[in-house]
């Protein structure tokens, strides 16, 4: 079974694939730290023409080594880099295969992200779209790095999930949006574990409607 699982920055899509993939016995990836990953090795390039074409390079270098260091791959800087290198299409490109072939190991997979229903999974089996309005994004975010001793400017740290929200929206080579088929789960006011019980009645309801619609057919 693939579950294809997106949202926006901090909606908590990422701790719910990974609760998903618990449940269900299956691997994960967070397609976001792949970006990231790029993003950070393409640091000393932000500002430098050379930044499209060294971006495109580290994706195409990019494997597992380099998804280790998960403080500074989680940190703000790291997601705005990561949304730059993001609307660079040599990039999605180059990260396509990797995301794909993990989506269709046998068994399947969770896969979490902004396109994988749209793009990277669009034969998925159960496709979630992650929602939760952006206040709330931002206090979890925000408490998210408070929980590691940083010191945290909630204004600026709103306006810069408004920012990279605005980005992957507008990103002409990205995905992001709701797939049609894809379930509308709204987490605002809902706990990680609720969220979760949620996510799981949705994929349950879907599957046995799909295993109905087989056997009549
Ligand atoms: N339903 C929830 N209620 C409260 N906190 C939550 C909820 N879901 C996730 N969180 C917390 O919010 C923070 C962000 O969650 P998470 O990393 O899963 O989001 P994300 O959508 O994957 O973010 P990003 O796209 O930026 O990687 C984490 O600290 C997580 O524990
Ligand atoms: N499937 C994806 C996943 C991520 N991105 C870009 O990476 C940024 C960081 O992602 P997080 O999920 O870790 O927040 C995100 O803002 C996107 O720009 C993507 O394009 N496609």
């Amino acid at each position: 079974m693939i579950i294809a699982v997106d949202g926006p920055a901090a909606s908590g899509k990422g701790t719910l694939a990974q609760g998903l993939a618990r449940h269900y016995g299956l691997p994960h990836l967070d397609t976001g730290l792949l970006y990231r990953a790029v993003g950070v090795a393409t640091q000393a390039y932000e500002n430098d023409e050379q930044f499209e074409t060294r971006a495109i390079s580290a994706a195409r270098a990019l494997d597992a080594t380099h998804l280790a260091d998960l403080e500074a791959l989680t940190s703000a800087e790291a997601g705005n880099l990561a949304s730059k290198v993001a609307v660079i299409a040599d990039v999605r490109r180059a990260l396509f295969d990797f995301q794909r072939s993990f989506a269709t190991q046998p068994g399947g997979a969770v896969l979490d992200g902004r396109d994988i229903g749209t793009k990277i999974c669009p034969d998925a089996d159960v496709k979630l779209f992650i929602q939760a309005d952006s206040k709330a994004r931002m206090e979890r975010r925000a408490r998210q790095f408070e929980s590691r001793g940083q010191v945290v400017d909630r204004y600026a740290l709103f306006h810069q999930i408004e920012e990279r929200d605005a980005r992957d929206m507008h990103n002409p080579n990205g995905g992001f949006y709701k797939a049609d088929d894809a379930h509308l789960l709204d987490t605002t006011q809902l706990s990680i574990e609720a969220a979760l019980r949620a996510a799981i009645a949705i994929i349950d309801k879907s599957m046995a409607l799909k295993a109905g619609e087989r056997q009549f057919s």
